[in-house]
């Protein structure tokens, strides 16, 4: 930088002096009028000296001749030719002479223009000035004068001083043979020196065999030796314990060109890519970047892959491939040679022929002179597995490894989004089995999951084709078929029914269990997931109150009740809120007596708008949504205080839910009615029906003994109407039966009701029980039941329920010896 600063300041002080004196001249010689002035006004007469460097330019038609030209110009263009073409001179010099001559002409004034050519070696500065000119012939002329400017310098000193890589020329000394002995330093550069830590004046003409720098070893001089004799070139390194030079040498007959590179720091970054390749634990490769040759491998690529060095040297990084990518070679040849192998997910195969998959990172690198590819392989064949046992998990049930409802619910979609460009119509089912809560409580959780492993083995089995069956949670499944119309969906799920409803055999215990399968078709009855699944579901709602063990289509009637019993949900919680409920009370007659021994209390709502509406209706909706809760504390509470209002012994009974022995608080709500309400606890009847001993009756009944503990009486209400009603008389000792008024309505006409009302009273007498026959309307049924020694009655024939406001008045008719019937 400084001496390119020092050269141009030299140039612009040595300007030529004559080109303003030949300016001066040009202007003094036009006259007045002219627009050029006459060239011999200009070029003849007292140019002296300055005669020898104008050369006299004629633009012929457009193409600019030489047509004289002084000593020192046909020196500068090594041309003495006179009348050519200024093309057809050296084009250094031809460049800079049509530049200024066409300047000048079109701007008709004197042009002065530089050029810079190389003569000798040496880069000269050349000054120009066209001074363009008429002639009394009519023609145009431009005189041009060239000077060089004092200012030259050599061109090779100029490169070589500039590099830091050393130049030294040797000239080979023979002996009086003829064979070469030594070799003396004829030319060399400033790095030169410094490389071989010399002074310049000790290098020049030193010879190699007075010793005192690194070419003087014997093996430098061996080369220089080896080169000189068979022409050619050489190229080795000096390795030191302080730096590492690399000298290339070439021979021109005797004269030895040498270049000397300082490659310290080079073969540090060698080194340590070196040690950082050969020591790393992640496997590495070095490839040829144009054909994916292996050109070196670390020790942990050697041990990952179990194949020797010498066979992976052998290999091409293809070679790794297992078969099946073969056929992608070519364009990973051409990404490569792009540079793009720089992250890849792909597999490689190991010597024993497993396959592991596996993240490459290439970058380019040079190797040995060459283009190549670094190559870091990652083996994430542990983390794919990993990944893929989460992606199943996630869409996957646990214990029976169905499908979950997460990817029920995306295959449903998928499905449906190629349904909608015009593929298959299909169904969707909606599976729920029958009495697998009894198995559960009955057997155990352990036995209830090995049911559900062998019913999803059993969907399975039936799934073809596309067809994909999942579990939704608990006993719950579904499956997506693919069926043409409602007629070939019916016969399969009638088929799944029987399939599902044969006996299991778990653990050598013979389990029987049915399925209700509710079927929604697409496109008829919905085309969203959502859609379709809600109204498989309403359809599995109804084949459950159907009684199970058969299957039903979806209907749009099904959505319209669906949205009824939404509203009275709603209904039912702005009910409770607005006390909106009222609870009336039916008599219990002693029979023997004839007089009202208690009240069963029974909940009524008045509707604002729909009036009253019945207990059948609201109850097990209360039940699911478990407003029943709540709503049967009220009962309980209310119905104590009110009984607490009446004489001495007559009793209340008080109808208790299922849901409410779930609510596990039960019993602290009953000792709380009772305290508030100071009602004796022999004057309180709970009824439970059979379903509190069907589920968690362990739980159930154990709240059972705790209630009678408190003393309140505990009756089984619809006797008869269940399964396995006389085991639950011995599962708990029960103060009253309640003969279902199914039995007592057609006592008179059936046989076998009168053959069970005769068994159940038969059954109270020997177990000391009080049987209440319900649903009494006329007093032929009252006959028939007093002979069957039925000791109590409820129906219609004694009263309805009434408010509480009327129980002074029910009291005061069947109080005491009075009674309708009687
Ligand atoms: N968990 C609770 N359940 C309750 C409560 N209150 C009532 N219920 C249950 O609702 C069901 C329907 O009750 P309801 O409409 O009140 O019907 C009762 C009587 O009105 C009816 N009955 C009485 N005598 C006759 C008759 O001569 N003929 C005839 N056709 N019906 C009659 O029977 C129902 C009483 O049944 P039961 O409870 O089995 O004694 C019903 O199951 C109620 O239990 C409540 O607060 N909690």
């Amino acid at each position: 930088m400084s001496a390119a600063k020092t050269m141009s300041e030299k140039i612009s002080n040595d300007l030529f002096d004559d080109i303003p004196v030949l300016k001066r001249k040009w202007q003094a010689a036009l006259k007045p009028g002219q627009t050029l002035p006459r060239y011999e006004d200009v070029m003849l007469g007292s140019l002296g000296r300055l005669a020898d460097h104008i050369a006299v330019l004629k633009n012929d038609g457009g193409v600019l001749e030489i047509s004289r030209s002084g000593r020192y110009v046909q020196h500068w263009l090594q041309d003495e030719r006179w009348d050519i073409a200024v093309a057809a001179v050296s084009p250094d010099c031809a460049t800079v002479l049509t530049e200024a001559a066409s300047s000048a002409l079109s701007s008709r004034q004197p042009h002065a223009a530089t050029a810079h050519c190389v003569r000798d070696g040496m880069v000269r500065t050349y000054d120009v000035l066209a001074l363009p000119t008429s002639s009394r012939w009519g023609s145009t002329l431009v005189g041009t004068y060239i000077n060089e400017r004092s200012a030259q310098y050599n061109l090779l000193d100029a490169i070589f001083s500039t590099t830091d890589d050393g130049v030294i020329s040797l000239a080979t000394i023979r002996d009086s043979a003829g064979a070469p002995r030594d070799f003396q330093v004829v030319h060399h550069n400033r790095a030169a020196a410094e490389l071989l830590r010399l002074p310049s004046s000790d290098l020049q003409w030193h010879r190699l065999k007075q010793g005192g720098h690194v070419l003087c070893g014997p093996d430098v001089m061996a080369r220089l030796f080896e080169v000189v004799a068979h022409g050619g070139s050489d190229q080795f390194e000096l390795d030191s314990d302080d730096r590492n030079l690399r000298l290339g040498v070439h021979a021109f007959g005797d004269i030895v060109s040498m270049t000397i590179a300082d490659v310290t720091a080079l073969k540090r970054r060698e080194a340590s890519f070196r040690l950082l390749f050969d020591a790393n634990p992640m496997p590495m490769c070095i490839l040829d970047g144009k054909t994916a040759q292996i050109l070196n491998v670390n020790d942990a690529m050697l041990r990952h892959y179990g194949y020797s060095r010498a066979d992976l040297l052998c290999m091409n990084v293809w070679d790794l491939w297992p078969p099946g990518e073969w056929g992608a070679v070519d364009d990973a040849l051409t990404r490569l040679a792009d540079g793009d192998l720089f992250h890849r997910d792909c597999r490689h195969c190991k010597a024993d022929g497993s396959e592991i998959e596996v993240l490459t990172y290439g970058r380019e690198i040079n190797y040995d002179g060459r283009d190549g590819v670094l190559m870091a392989i990652v083996d994430i064949t542990e983390r794919r597995r990993a990944e893929a046992r989460i992606a199943y998990m996630a869409h996957h049930d646990g214990l029976t490894g169905l499908p979950n409802r997460e990817f029920f619910q995306q295959r449903l979609a998928q499905e449906l989004d190629e349904a909608a460009s015009g593929a298959r119509p299909l169904a969707v089912l909606c599976i729920d089995l029958d009495l697998f809560k009894t198995v559960n409580d009955s057997f155990g959780h352990p036995m209830g999951d090995r049911l559900l492993q062998a019913v999803a083995g059993r969907l399975k089995q039936q799934m073809h084709g596309g067809n994909l069956a999942a579990r939704l949670g608990g006993d719950e499944f579904a499956a997506i078929v693919s069926q043409d119309g409602a007629d070939e969906s019916g016969e399969f799920a009638a088929r799944l029914i029987s399939v599902l409803s044969a006996p299991y055999d778990i653990d050598g215990n013979e389990l029987v269990i049915g399925a209700s399968i509710g079927i929604a078709l697409s496109p008829l009855d919905g085309t969203s997931c959502e859609e379709l699944m809600k109204n498989a579901d309403m359809a599995l709602y109804r084949a459950k109150q159907h009684g199970g063990r058969v299957h039903r289509f979806f209907e749009r009637e099904m959505d319209l009740q669906a949205q009824k019993r939404r509203d009275m949900e709603h209904d039912l919680r702005r009910a409770f809120a607005q006390a909106e409920f009222e609870l009336h009370y039916q008599p219990l007659i002693d029979v023997a007596s004839n007089i009202i021994s208690g009240f069963e209390c029974l909940l009524r709502w008045r509707h604002p708008d729909k009036g009253m509406i019945s207990p059948a209706e609201f109850i097990p909706v209360a039940e699911d949504i478990g407003l029943i809760v709540p709503l049967g504390e009220w009962v309980l509470r209310e119905a104590c205080h009110e009984a607490a209002t009446w004489p001495d012994g007559i009793k209340v009974a008080v109808n208790l839910s299922a849901v409410q022995f779930r609510s596990r608080n039960l019993v602290q709500v009953v000792m709380q009615a009772l305290a508030q309400s100071s009602l004796a606890p022999e004057r309180l009847e709970l009824e439970i029906t059979e379903s509190i001993l069907l589920a968690e009756t362990d739980a159930n009944l154990a709240t059972l003994h705790q209630l009678r503990q408190l003393g309140v009486r505990i009756s089984m209400d619809d006797f008869g109407t269940g399964y396995s009603s006389l085991s639950y008389l011995r599962s708990f000792p029960f103060d009253k039966i309640k003969i279902d008024r199914s039995f007592v309505k057609d006592l008179a006409q059936r046989s076998d009701c009168l053959a069970i009302v005769r068994a159940i009273s038969g059954l109270g007498r020997s177990l000391n029980i009080i049987t209440t026959a319900e649903g009494v309307e006329t007093s032929e049924q009252l006959d028939w039941l007093r002979a069957e020694g039925c000791n109590q009655v409820q129906g219609y024939l004694f009263s309805a329920a009434r408010p509480a406001a009327e129980i002074a008045g029910l009291l005061a008719r069947f109080g005491a010896r009075s009674s309708k019937a009687a």
